[in-house]
């Protein structure tokens, strides 16, 4: 276990990514993006903006340039929509579609035809478009989009911020208010980027949720987009640095917008030795530096209320509790089933094969932690899922025997170069860490 030293930056943030390619495609002009993440689920939305008549040029690594066809001016694509294994890609895509006088299908790979899209064809609908699915709603769906499409008003009964933004996106090519009641707040991004892009959006915050309210059909000017360092991707290199011992790292230009922070609090009061600096605003979205340096951990309760701040987060907060002394309790996790995997089982499957007891109770992850490192050991099933990849490497990195994954391809989705990074953050004290299959 030789430690991890240095510094680093982590690639863009897929959910801003994803939104800078999709708003650049409806602003008149032409919008410049810098640091957007080359992942393949970003390069699908890239495809598929180009597929609906946008220019979308890539000027060098990260530099990007989409020159736009204006609100409600997406053409009719020639073929299938394949949006790879992007969630975010296909639900805020069928806000899109939904919109627009158009006849579309999409598809995607195997995990994302499992995935459920009844959560946007549900209130898509309303606004007048047409949808086809496979039963119980799932991909390939063809849709036939609203020539004027209705304004929604509309109750999320799950905390997503993507089908928030499927309903948004439409909104923006209805005439009149679209308005969205989310009971929990959810990451912001799309808010955010309509109002720098000009659009008028209010924002009422209703005990711990939000109601939204977009002004429909507004003129969305090209306009810069700087894209910070991915929280959710930090997370790897972070735990990873806590649980090697004599490990102190620098990651910069993370995004730390308080809805996407919910890890760090955790890790916080579980005892990490977690440290921000150079706090900033850029492009709108707050960023700054995580130091952090490895060191003993306890276990915590996580409350429901916290999980859509950190959705994406918990099976490596799991491999961090695995470490930790004393039981830790996450709350309310049922989202996590209808991720890439179910992550509920695949991260419960993934601790039990290194030796570290796991209890589901509901929706409530129970990890008996060990106080230390684990045994490891264990060959781990990833199910087409980046995130399970990812935690069993760095779970393997801090564990007392080799872990192996059946398949690291799908880390190109969200982290390209995850290996080569950790790899080199090893190698400054000599040593190799990470080797996906
Ligand atoms: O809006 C987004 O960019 C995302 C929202 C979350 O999904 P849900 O909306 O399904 O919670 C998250 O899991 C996903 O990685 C990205
Ligand atoms: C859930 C995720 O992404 P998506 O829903 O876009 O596939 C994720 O990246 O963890």
């Amino acid at each position: 276990m030789a430690p991890l030293t240095g510094t680093i930056a982590v690639p863009g943030d897929k959910s801003i990514s994803h939104r800078a390619l999709m708003f650049g495609a409806l602003a008149v002009g032409t919008t410049r993006i810098s640091g957007l993440l080359e992942g393949e689920d970003v390069l699908r939305t890239a495809v598929a903006m180009r597929a609906l008549g946008a220019e979308v040029t890539q000027l060098a690594p990260g530099a990007w340039e989409v020159s736009g066809r204006g609100v409600g001016g997406l053409v009719e694509p020639a073929d299938v929509l394949d949006m790879g294994n992007s969630g975010t890609a296909a639900r805020l895509l069928c806000g899109l579609l939904a919109a627009h006088p158009i006849f579309s299908v999409m598809t995607g790979d195997a995990s994302l035809r499992g995935r459920p899209m009844k959560r946007v064809i549900d209130p898509l609908s309303a606004c007048g478009a047409r949808f086809a699915s496979r039963a119980g709603g799932r991909l390939p769906l063809a849709i036939e989009g609203a020539a004027e499409p209705l304004p929604l008003d509309y109750r999320l009964p799950v905390a997503s911020a993507q089908v928030k933004s499927a309903v948004l996106l439409a909104g923006l090519c209805a005439r009149g208010t679209t308005r969205v009641v989310e009971p929990e707040a959810t990451r912001d991004h799309t808010e955010n980027m309509l109002r720098h892009f000009g659009a008028t959006v209010r924002v009422a915050i209703e005990g711990h949720g939000r109601v939204i309210e977009l002004d429909g059909q507004p003129e969305l000017i090209a306009a810069p987009v700087v894209v910070p360092g991915d929280p959710s991707s930090a997370a790897f290199p972070l735990v990873a640095a806590l649980l090697v011992p004599g490990s102190a790292i620098r990651i910069g230009g993370v995004g730390l917008n308080p809805l996407r922070t919910g890890l760090f609090a955790t890790l916080l009061e579980m005892g990490a030795d977690l440290t921000f600096a150079d706090e900033r605003l850029e492009g709108g979205e707050r960023v700054g530096d995580l130091l952090v340096r490895a060191g003993a951990l306890r276990a915590v309760d996580v409350p429901a209320a916290r999980v859509p701040s950190m959705v994406d987060e918990f099976p490596i907060l799991a491999v961090a509790a695995a470490h930790a002394m004393g039981i830790s309790r996450f709350r309310g996790l049922g989202e996590l089933r209808v991720k890439e995997s179910d992550r509920l089982a695949a991260t419960a499957a993934l601790l039990t094969a290194n030796g570290i007891r796991v209890e589901i109770e509901g929706d409530d992850m129970l990890v008996h932690g060990l106080g230390g490192p684990p045994p490891g050991g264990g060959r781990v099933v990833t199910h087409m899922d980046h995130r399970i990849a990812m935690s069993a490497l760095v779970l393997g990195l801090g564990a007392r025997a080799p872990v192996v994954v059946d398949d690291g391809a799908f880390i190109e989705t969200s982290f390209p170069g995850f290996s080569d990074l950790m790899n080199g953050l090893v190698g400054n004290g000599g040593g190799s860490a990470v080797a996906p299959a």
